[in-house]
């Protein structure tokens, strides 16, 4: 059972992870979608909501599940007994992070990580951008799930000037 955990903060998830998401899923037998529980930083949504949104958006991929962890990410992939850790890059400026990051966790615990370009429609896409764009009543349908463009809309009342 090949299976793949796919980490981040997802708040909220954009058309850019669900694009990562998706192509995963047909790589491996299961893919994790992995929701990490940041007490340093309150995010905009709650990680139920966060999750709550992700596992609605990925309903039609059955081999995808959404979990929360905190602490080590590695540590979170052996308990979901999977092997590899998938990310997107959107560009090189990335890649650098995500290097570190990927030679860190094969040292802790033998888990690798294997990067997928994104699509180049989300090459510019992050949620802050999005929380950021959205929160001076920006459109940004273009680039979220419909349904977490309504719960954007709900949560920040347009800022006025
Ligand atoms: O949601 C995040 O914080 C986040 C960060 C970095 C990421 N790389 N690939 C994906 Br999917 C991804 C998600
Ligand atoms: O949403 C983010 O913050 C974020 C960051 C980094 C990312 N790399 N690939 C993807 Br999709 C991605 C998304």
């Amino acid at each position: 059972m090949r299976r793949a955990v796919c980490p981040g903060s997802f708040d909220p998830v954009t058309n850019g992870h669900l694009d990562i998401i998706g192509r995963a899923s047909r790589l491996f037998d299961e893919v994790i979608v992995g929701v990490l529980i940041n007490q340093s930083k309150s995010g905009l949504f709650t990680i139920e909501e966060r999750i709550a949104m992700l596992r609605e958006v990925t309903a039609s991929y059955d081999n995808v599940r959404v979990e929360s962890f905190r602490g080590l990410l590695v540590d979170f992939c052996r308990a979901q007994q999977a092997e590899v850790l998938i990310k997107g890059l959107r560009a090189v400026s990335d890649f650098d992070y995500e290097l570190q990051m990927a030679q860190m966790n094969i040292g802790l615990a033998g888990v690798e990580t294997l990067f997928m370009p994104t699509n180049p429609l989300y090459s510019f896409l992050s949620s802050s951008l999005v929380k950021d764009v959205a929160k001076w009543g920006g459109d940004v349908s273009a680039h979220v799930p419909d349904l977490v463009g309504d719960l954007l809309r709900q949560r920040l009342v347009p800022t006025q000037e």
